[in-house]
C-alpha cells in the first residue's frame, strides 16, 4: 500500500482508485513546478503526502455540496485537493498570484477536471455570488476570512477554515460553528 493511502485509511478517509491516479499526477507536477517557481513549502512527496491528508480529512464530516470556492489556493490545498476527492461538486479556485495561478490552471487541463474553475484574482475582485461552502488555509485570520467571505455566503453556506491551535482565539459565541481536531489541526466550521 502506499504512503499516501496508508495514512489516508488511519483517518478513515474513503476516496476512490480514481482519487489516487490523478493525486500521482498532481504531486508529479507539484514536485517539478516547485523546483522552478517555489510554489509551496511542501518540498519532499512525505511533506507534499501530508498537505494532501491535511486537505482531505474534511471529506469524513463534510456533507455533499454542489458549489465550493476556495480563498487563496496557492499551489493546491486545499480547494485543487478537495475538488480531484469530490468530483460532484463545482469548485472555484481564488489564486491572485500568477505563477500559482498558471499551475493550477495546467493541473486543471492536465487532469482533466471539469469541476474546477481558477480565478487568478483576489477574492475581494470577485463577483458577488452565493457558494454552499468556502474552504481556506494560510491566508488570514478568522475575522478577515469571514469579510472576505460575506458576499459569497447565503443562508446555511457552510465556511471551512484550516487552523492551528490558537483557532479559540478568533472566534466568539456569535458565531455558529463546531471545530474538529485531528493531530494540531483544527477545522474550523461555521455556518452561516
Ligand atoms: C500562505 S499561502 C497559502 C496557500 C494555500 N492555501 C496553502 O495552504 O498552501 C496564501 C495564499 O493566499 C493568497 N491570497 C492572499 N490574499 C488573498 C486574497 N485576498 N484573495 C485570494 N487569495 C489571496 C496568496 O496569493 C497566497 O497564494
Amino acid at each position: 500500500m502506499s504512503h499516501l493511502k496508508q495514512l489516508l485509511a488511519q483517518y478513515n478517509v474513503s476516496v476512490n482508485e480514481d482519487f489516487f491516479e490523478k493525486i500521482e499526477q498532481y504531486k508529479t507536477l507539484l514536485e517539478k513546478w516547485n523546483k522552478i517557481h517555489n510554489l509551496t513549502g511542501a518540498k519532499t512527496l512525505q511533506q507534499i503526502d501530508a498537505f494532501i491528508v491535511d486537505a482531505v480529512i474534511p471529506i469524513t464530516f463534510l456533507p455533499s455540496v454542489k458549489k465550493a470556492m476556495d480563498i487563496g489556493t496557492g499551489a493546491g490545498f486545499p480547494g485543487m485537493i478537495l475538488a480531484i476527492a469530490m468530483p460532484q461538486t463545482h469548485f472555484t479556485l481564488v489564486e491572485p498570484l500568477s505563477k500559482r495561478a498558471s499551475f493550477l490552471q495546467f493541473v486543471k487541463a492536465d487532469l482533466g477536471l471539469e469541476n474546477v474553475d481558477v480565478k487568478a484574482l483576489r477574492a475581494e475582485q470577485l463577483k458577488s455570488e452565493p457558494y454552499d461552502l468556502i474552504t481556506s488555509r494560510a491566508v488570514t485570520d478568522t475575522e478577515m476570512l469571514l469579510k472576505l467571505s460575506e458576499p459569497f455566503c447565503r443562508e446555511g453556506s457552510l465556511l471551512l477554515f484550516y487552523k492551528g491551535e490558537k483557532v479559540y482565539d478568533e472566534i466568539d459565541e456569535t458565531l455558529d460553528y463546531t471545530i474538529i481536531e485531528a493531530e494540531n489541526r483544527h477545522y474550523l466550521l461555521i455556518k452561516r
